[in-house]
């Protein structure tokens, strides 16, 4: 049992106060350039499984509190997120090391698509749906995630649950900071605009790349997989067609140095393999115009989710109803929303 002191958030990260936690148990679960993420069990001061997610880069220059990552997940807390509980810093092997206690799932999607696990159309959507709540909220609370992709998308399949994961490379909307966002992006869920070059950051950015990722589970293949950038953006005309001076203008780029293409259309690129209302709703994200997609919250009412507020609820595969999702619309949780749940992993 590891034992030590912590700081917690309390009250949306209007308090941070400090505790004593203690966890057991140390299972890799994870790891990116920079960090290696754990599986333990919490033990005090409440009893929860969580993921302790250890990053070293930067840390030698930054406090925890100056560090964004954590600076933004404390201000952040929604049930389709994988929340901050509590973070402290360590030093190993001479190494100074942050450590964010997070919520944990069991799953992540690139793991499972990997191991060619294939989602079914209800899944799909119920998963979709929890994804855009998540970037909904994040829109609210005026930050850009920048790097929404399947390695970042942790499921509990049992129960059917999402939450979006990995903070590290997420801004605040309402900065004034412009440098180096066209490679921000994983590429295969890199929109449009920053392919061409934009140094903006908006939401509109989250919202193309969640909808790449549901591509994903709808059609279990990559919508746009680049081998490089610019074939990147040739796989993108080649479904949208060559920007328009409109297009342009409104991502504030010069226009593309790419061959023009007749737009082929998201049916005949994709070989008709998905529902009408499917198509429907991906077609309100894959435009090249960042300000003609819709927002998360505008998606989130589109008839492909009335699946959700359907009664009876409609049984997944595994025989069970669709878990309970109108209540991720609320978009004002409060961290102490969550003290049954905590109380009944007791
Ligand atoms: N809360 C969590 N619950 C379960 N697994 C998690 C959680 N957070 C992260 N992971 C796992 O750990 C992996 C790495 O975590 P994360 O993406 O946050 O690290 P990173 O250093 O930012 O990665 P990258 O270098 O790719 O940006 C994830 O892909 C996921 O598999």
């Amino acid at each position: 049992m590891t034992e030590l002191k912590a700081n917690q958030i309390t009250d949306n990260g209007q308090i941070i106060k400090e505790v004593r936690i203690s966890f057991t148990g140390h299972r890799l679960c994870g790891s990116g350039r920079f960090s290696n993420v754990y599986n333990c069990k919490l033990i005090t001061p409440y009893q929860k499984e969580v993921a302790i997610k250890n990053v070293w880069s930067d840390t030698i220059q930054k406090s925890a509190e100056e560090y964004v990552e954590i600076q933004i997940l404390s201000t952040l807390y929604h049930p389709a997120l994988a929340n901050l509980l509590f973070y402290y810093s360590q030093k190993v092997e001479e190494r100074n090391i942050h450590c964010l206690v997070l919520e944990f799932m069991p799953q992540e999607m690139s793991k499972l698509r990997e191991k060619g696990v294939k989602f079914d159309v209800l899944d799909a959507k119920i998963y979709t749906f929890q994804l855009f709540c998540a970037v909904a909220y994040l829109d609210l609370m005026k930050i850009a995630h920048l790097d929404i992709k399947p390695q970042n998308i942790i499921l509990n399949v049992e129960l059917g649950l999402l939450k979006l994961a990995d903070f590290g490379n997420a801004r605040r909307l309402n900065t004034s900071e412009k440098m180096g966002v066209s490679y921000q992006v994983t590429r295969f869920y890199r929109p449009p605009e920053l392919l061409f070059g934009s140094n903006q950051f908006s939401s509109a950015i989250d919202v193309w790349s969640a909808g790449c990722v549901s591509f994903e589970f709808f059609a279990n293949h990559t919508l746009f997989k680049g081998k490089d950038t610019v074939d990147q953006m040739n796989l993108v005309i080649t479904v949208l067609g060559y920007p328009t001076d409109e297009d342009v203008r409104s991502m504030g780029v010069k226009r593309p140095r790419v061959a023009k293409k007749v737009a082929r259309g998201l049916e005949q690129y994709t070989s008709n393999c998905l529902e009408g209302v499917v198509y429907d709703y991906l077609k309100s994200i894959i435009i090249i115009d960042p300000k003609k997609r819709k927002t998360a919250s505008q998606i989130l009412k589109l008839p492909i989710f009335d699946v959700i507020q359907m009664r009876p609820r409609e049984i997944r595969n595994s025989g069970k109803p669709i878990p309970e999702l109108e209540h991720l619309l609320k978009m004002d949780y409060r961290r102490e929303d969550s003290s049954s749940e905590e109380s009944s992993d007791k």
